[in-house]
C-alpha cells in the first residue's frame, strides 16, 4: 500500500518522539511491503518562529491532503506570552480536519504495574479504560474575552455534537466490555444536563445493548484513583476528557505511555500522543516515545485498515517492556535506562 503521511514534529519533545516513530513506521513498511511518503509540516511553536503564525494555510492544506497526519507536541513557555499561541495549531487543526472524537485508550500491561503510582493491588490485573473525548466543542471552542477586570469561556453543546460523539462510545464499547460511563457536571451545568439527558436517548434509541451509567466528574477522578478497573469506556467532554485522560495516562505507568486517534467522519484522521511537549525534558533523548509509537499503530489500524501492522507494532512495543527495557518515566528503581532514540531503534528491531 502507498501511504501518504504529513508528520507534524512540533515543538519540545515532538521532534524526538515523531523521528522514533518513523523508524518504526519505516521499519512495518519494509517488512510488510509497503511505501511511505512523509510530508514535514510546520505548525505550532515552530510555525510562529518560522511565519508568525501557529498554522499557516500552506501548512494546514498538507495535512489535508494527506491519508494521515502524525503529530509530535506543540507549545512551550517561550510562547506563553506571544500574541497567538502554539496550541492554536492544534486546535485549528481538529476544527479544520472535523476531528470531533478523540480515543485515548489507557492500557496496563502487567509487567508495567511497579510504575504505577497506584497500589500493586489495584493494577496488578492490568487496566484497560478507554477514554472517548469529544474534541471540537466545549469550552475549548466556546465563545471568549476579556475586559480589564475580568475574563470568559463560555462551555456550549449542541445536540448533534454530543449525539455524535457518544455514539462513538457506544461503537467502541461494543468491541468491549460494552460497558460505558458518561461523565458530566450535571448537577451544575445546563450543558452537562444536555450532555446527560442526548447521551442517555442515543442509549435507549440505538444502543440498548450497551450498560450506560452517568458519574459527575469530581466522582469520576476520585473513582480512576481509587477503583479504576471499574471502568470501560469513559464518554466525556472536551476539557473534563483533557483532564481525566492524563489522570487515566499516570496509573498505568506514565503520560508517555498513552496514544490517541482523533477522528472525523472522513480521513485523514490525526494520530498523536495525550501528552504535550515537555519542555523540562526536550532535547535531553530522554522522551518515551512509545506514546507515539502506539499512536502510528493505531493510524494503520483506522485510517490505512492495517490490523496486522498495528498488532505487530504493539507486540513489538510489549516484547521490548516484557524485556526490560525502560526510559527514564518508567524506571524500575535504581535500574539503567534507555533514550528516546535508543528504544525507537529497540521497537524497530523487534518488527519482523
Ligand atoms: N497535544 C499537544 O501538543 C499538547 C501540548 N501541550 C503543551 O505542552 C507544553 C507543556 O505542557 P505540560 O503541562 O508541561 O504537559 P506535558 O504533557 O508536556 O508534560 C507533563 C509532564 O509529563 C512529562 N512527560 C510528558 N511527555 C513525556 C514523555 N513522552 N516521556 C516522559 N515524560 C513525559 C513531562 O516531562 C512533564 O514532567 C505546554 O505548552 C502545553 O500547552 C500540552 C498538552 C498537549
Ligand atoms: C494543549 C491543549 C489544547 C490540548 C491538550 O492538552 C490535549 O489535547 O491533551
Ligand atoms: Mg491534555
Amino acid at each position: 500500500m502507498q501511504m501518504h503521511i504529513a508528520v507534524i514534529p512540533g515543538d519540545g519533545i515532538g521532534p524526538e518522539i515523531t523521528q522514533a516513530a518513523k523508524m518504526v513506521l519505516d521499519k512495518i513498511a519494509s517488512v510488510f511491503g509497503h511505501e511511505i511518503a512523509y510530508t514535514e509540516v510546520c505548525a505550532g511553536g515552530a510555525a510562529i518562529d518560522r511565519f508568525g503564525d501557529p498554522l499557516p494555510a500552506e501548512e494546514l492544506k498538507k495535512c489535508q491532503s494527506a491519508d494521515s497526519v502524525l503529530l509530535g507536541a506543540v507549545g512551550g513557555p517561550k510562547w506563553d506570552s506571544a500574541p497567538r499561541r502554539p496550541e492554536d495549531a492544534l486546535l485549528a487543526l481538529r476544527k479544520a480536519l472535523g476531528l470531533y472524537a478523540n480515543l485515548r485508550p489507557a492500557l496496563l500491561t502487567p509487567c508495567l504495574a511497579q510504575a504505577s503510582p497506584l497500589k500493586q493491588e489495584l493494577v496488578q490485573n492490568g487496566l484497560d479504560i478507554l477514554v472517548v473525548r469529544e474534541l471540537t466543542g466545549g469550552i475549548y471552542f466556546g465563545k471568549r474575552g476579556k475586559d480589564a477586570v475580568s475574563a470568559f469561556d463560555v462551555e456550549q453543546y449542541s445536540d448533534f455534537e454530543i449525539e455524535r460523539i457518544a455514539r462513538r462510545a457506544f461503537l467502541s464499547a461494543r468491541g468491549r466490555k460494552g460497558c460505558v460511563v458518561s461523565v458530566d457536571k450535571a448537577n451544575v451545568l445546563e450543558s452537562s444536563k444536555l450532555w446527560r439527558s442526548i447521551v442517555s436517548r442515543v442509549q435507549q434509541e440505538e444502543f440498548p445493548d450497551v450498560a450506560l451509567s452517568h458519574m459527575y466528574v469530581d466522582n469520576a477522578a476520585m473513582q480512576i484513583a481509587t477503583n479504576p478497573s471499574q471502568f470501560d469506556v469513559i464518554v466525556t467532554t472536551n476539557m473534563f476528557g483533557d483532564i481525566l485522560s492524563d489522570l487515566t495516562s499516570v496509573i498505568t505507568g506514565s503520560i508517555g505511555l498513552l496514544p490517541s486517534a482523533s477522528l472525523g467522519d472522513s480521513s485523514p484522521g490525526m494520530y498523536e500522543p495525550i501528552h504535550g511537549s515537555a519542555p523540562d525534558i526536550a532535547g535531553e533523548n530522554k522522551a518515551n516515545p512509545i506514546a507515539t509509537i502506539l499512536s502510528c499503530a493505531m493510524m494503520l489500524k483506522l485510517d490505512f485498515g492495517l490490523a496486522s501492522e498495528a498488532e505487530a507494532i504493539e507486540r513489538a512495543v510489549n516484547g521490548v517492556l516484557e524485556d526490560g527495557w525502560r526510559t527514564f518515566d518508567i524506571k524500575d528503581n535504581d535500574k539503567p535506562y534507555i533514550g528516546t532514540a535508543e528504544m525507537g531503534r529497540l521497537i524497530a528491531d523487534c518488527i519482523k
